[in-house]
C-alpha cells in the first residue's frame, strides 16, 4: 500500500494555462522519491474559493486522498483564498504541521511570515497548504515530510510501504 496523494495547485496564472506548474513537480518529485507516495490526482484551479473548495472535497470524498497539497494562494494579495477554503472544508484543525512549516521556513527567509497556510483533516485525508513559489514548495514540504508516514498511519488506520517510521 503507497500512500495516495493530490496536488491542487490554486493559480490564476496558472489556470490560463500561462506558467508551467513547477511547483507541482516539485512536490510530485518530493512525494515520490522521499516518501513513496503515488499522485493519484493533480489539478490546477484559478484562486477562487468556491473551485478550491470542490476540487479539496473531491480530492477526499471521491477520489479518496490519504494527503492533499495544496500550492499557492496562502498570501497576503487580495485573491489569495486559499487558507479559507480548507478551513471551509476540514472537520478537524491540525495546525502542527503549518507551524512546523513555518518555523522551519522562517529560518530560510523572514518572507515565510507572509504565508498564512494551514493545515487540518477531512474524513481520513490530511490537507496541508504549501506556498506558490518552487522554492517555497520545497522548503515547506521538507519540513515535514519526514513525520508524515506515522501521521497518516495514525489518519487512516494503515500502515504504509515503510510503515510507521518516525
Ligand atoms: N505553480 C507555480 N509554479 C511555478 N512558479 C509559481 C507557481 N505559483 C507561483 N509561482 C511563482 O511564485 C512567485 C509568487 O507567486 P504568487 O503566489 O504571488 O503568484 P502569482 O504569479 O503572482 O499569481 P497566480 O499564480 O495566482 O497567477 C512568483 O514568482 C510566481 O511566478
Ligand atoms: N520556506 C519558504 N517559505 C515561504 C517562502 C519561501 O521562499 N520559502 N516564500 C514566502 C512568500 S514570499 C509568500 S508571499 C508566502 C505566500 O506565498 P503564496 O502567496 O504564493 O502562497 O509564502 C512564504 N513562505
Amino acid at each position: 500500500m503507497r500512500w495516495k496523494v493530490a496536488i491542487l495547485t490554486a493559480s490564476d496564472r496558472g489556470s490560463r494555462g500561462e506558467r508551467e506548474d513547477t511547483s507541482a513537480q516539485v512536490i510530485r518529485e518530493l512525494i515520490e522519491e522521499e516518501m513513496n507516495g503515488e499522485i493519484i490526482e493533480y489539478r490546477v484551479v484559478p484562486d477562487e474559493k468556491d473551485e478550491i473548495m470542490a476540487a479539496l472535497i473531491e480530492m477526499t470524498d471521491y477520489f479518496r486522498a490519504d494527503l492533499i497539497l495544496t500550492t499557492g494562494g496562502t498570501g497576503l494579495a487580495a485573491r489569495d483564498v486559499t487558507p479559507e477554503a480548507t478551513l471551509s472544508v476540514i472537520d478537524r484543525h491540525a495546525p502542527g504541521f503549518a507551524e512546523a512549516m513555518r518555523m522551519y521556513s522562517l529560518q530560510k527567509t523572514p518572507r515565510a511570515m507572509l504565508s498564512r497556510a494551514v493545515s487540518g483533516i477531512r474524513g481520513k485525508t490530511l490537507i496541508l497548504n504549501l506556498p506558490g513559489s518552487p522554492k517555497g514548495v520545497s522548503e515547506n514540504l521538507s519540513a515535514v515530510i519526514d513525520q508524515l508516514p506515522h501521521a497518516l498511519a495514525i489518519l487512516t488506520g494503515r500502515e504504509g510501504d515503510h510503515g510507521d517510521e518516525a
